[in-house]
């Protein structure tokens, strides 16, 4: 398995190991014990999966308190997926990075808890699926402004289609207090 630092501490590409032989492929999509060599929690506690036709753009997504960290993944398709770290005092605070994660290429993808989180949809349809270290809780779910100018994230798709939630969400200037998570806390 490679795996890849990015520009963000923590936040890390993973690519599999893949048995290719003459019936098909065959690779491991989580093992607890070589994910936490890489720092990564070993209890995952929910697994999502969702379907998206081009041009969809779901995020940017936190949850606080109660933060998910999420290992994402795409079966169908092609996206952008993007990582922004919103931690109060980070010394990369407002800081984003980004990958392509494709069914071809098998990158998975790794945020942390604390960092914001989305993707666009650059295929006619991805099927993305991904692992949570902690459960979903409607209440402290958040959405950040996609295009926040601050943030200055290079979607490769300008016009996306956005859910209500996404389309009227707060940039990241904008949050009150005690919305964000605070770093080192
Ligand atoms: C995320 C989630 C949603 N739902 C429900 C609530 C809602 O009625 C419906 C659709 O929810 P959403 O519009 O929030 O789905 P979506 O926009 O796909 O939300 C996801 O976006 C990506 C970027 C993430 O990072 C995820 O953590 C999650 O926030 O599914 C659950 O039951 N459990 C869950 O874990």
């Amino acid at each position: 398995m490679k795996v890849t630092e990015t520009e963000l501490p923590g936040v890390l590409v993973f690519e599999p190991r893949v048995f290719g032989d003459e019936r098909g492929f065959f690779m491991e999509t989580f093992n607890a014990r070589r994910y936490a060599e890489h720092g990564l929690p070993e209890r995952f506690v929910q697994d999502n999966l969702s379907r998206s036709a081009h041009g969809v753009l779901r995020g940017l997504h936190f949850q606080h308190p109660n933060p998910q960290g999420k290992l994402v993944s795409v079966l169908e398709g092609e996206v952008f997926d993007v990582a922004v770290d919103i931690r109060q005092g980070s010394p990369t605070f407002g800081r984003w990075t980004g990958v392509t994660l494709s069914a071809e290429n098998k990158k998975q993808f790794y945020v942390p808890p604390d960092f914001a989180h989305g993707f666009v949809v650059t295929s006619e349809v991805a099927l993305f699926y991904y692992k949570c270290t902690d459960y979903y809780s409607p209440q402290d779910e958040r959405s950040l402004r996609w295009n926040d100018e601050e943030l200055g994230i290079e979607w490769p798709v300008s016009s996306p289609t956005l859910s209500e939630k996404d389309r009227e969400a707060p940039r990241l200037s904008e949050m009150g207090e005690g919305e964000l998570p605070v770093y080192g806390v």
